[in-house]
């Protein structure tokens, strides 16, 4: 499968360190990405081509262009693509279109694309970089049976994939998953912090919170007991945990994250109204 990422920062990255040499070789892999950095560590790290600008890469013959910028320049990128896709269209082909922004809905893609029928709209999350991501995702109405599960094969090469049924839903996925490793890092941060103060080192800290988290999460995956049976059988009565659980219910932290989750959920709608208005 020849992919083509335009845009090749941390996102792309990521999906590109699960992808090289494992669902594809390096080599059917595109990069373009105007930083001369990025391009050559992407080059240098998996064997991936690369083109400073899409006017002079090679994107236009891939079967499938993954679009990593920034939702702010989605509307720029579009339009240096719109050529190379109609190119594509006279000789033939057309190649999906997999769009990992934030916001930009498929609708103002495709109008942007001049009416393009083959766009798939997702969110992963950087975990993808470990084969560790998931990803939500909703196809248009004019994507093939084969182009939806090319989709979904890339996105399994680097973790679990979720499809949606209605794009709305993907507002909420961006701010649960796609969003999600920061708050996890934060809370991890948190508890360094925490040991350092308690005189702890800050290797020792950073072991115990590792662990922890990495222990906490598969325990949740893999025991039948919900995650609040799980919560109660550490906090025992009059104890430690007892202890910091009232504390944070006192600080309102569960409310603060319930809240911020609702914000980015939020700031993914108001990204696609303000960037989709675009001509
Ligand atoms: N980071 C994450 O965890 C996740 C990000 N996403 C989405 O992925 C997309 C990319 O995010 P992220 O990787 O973090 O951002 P980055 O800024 O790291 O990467 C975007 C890259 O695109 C480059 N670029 C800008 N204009 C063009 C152009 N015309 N042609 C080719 N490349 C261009 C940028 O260069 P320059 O910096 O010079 O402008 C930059 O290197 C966003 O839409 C984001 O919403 C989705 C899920 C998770
Ligand atoms: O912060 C952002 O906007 C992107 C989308 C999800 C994760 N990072």
């Amino acid at each position: 499968m020849k992919i083509a990422f335009i845009g090749g920062g941390n996102m792309a990255a990521a999906l590109i360190a699960g992808l090289a040499g494992k669902l594809t070789p390096g080599a059917n892999i595109h990069v373009v990405d105007p930083n001369p950095a990025s391009l050559e560590a992407l080059q240098r790290q998996y064997g991936v081509t690369v083109a400073a600008a899409l006017a002079d890469s090679a994107a236009g013959g891939a079967e499938v262009l993954v679009l990593a910028v920034k939702p702010q320049v989605m509307h720029e990128v579009t339009q240096q693509l719109l050529p190379l896709l109609q190119a594509a269209q006279a000789a033939g082909r057309a190649p999906l279109v997999l769009s990992i922004a934030a916001g930009i809905r498929a609708a103002d893609l495709a109008r942007w694309l001049g009416g393009y029928p083959a766009i798939v709209r997702t969110m992963p999350n950087t975990p993808a970089l470990i084969g560790m991501g998931v990803t939500g995702m909703v196809a248009s109405a004019g994507v093939s049976a084969p182009q939806r599960a090319a989709a979904d094969q890339i996105l399994r090469a680097v973790g679990a994939t979720v499809w949606l049924d209605d794009e709305s839903q993907i507002d909420a996925v961006t701010a649960v998953s796609g969003s999600g490793p920061a708050y996890v890092f934060y809370f991890i941060e948190a508890m360094q912090q925490a040991a350092e103060e308690l005189g702890l080192t800050a290797e020792q800290g950073r072991q115990l919170a590792m662990a922890t988290f990495t222990g906490a999460a598969q325990l949740a995956a893999q025991s039948p007991d919900p995650v609040p049976v799980l919560r109660e059988k550490v906090t025992s009565k009059g104890g430690t945990t007892y202890a910091a659980l009232t504390s944070m219910e006192a600080s309102g932290v569960k409310a603060a994250i319930v809240g911020a989750v609702k914000a980015a959920a939020a700031r993914g709608k108001e990204l696609g109204e303000q960037l989709g208005s675009a001509a």
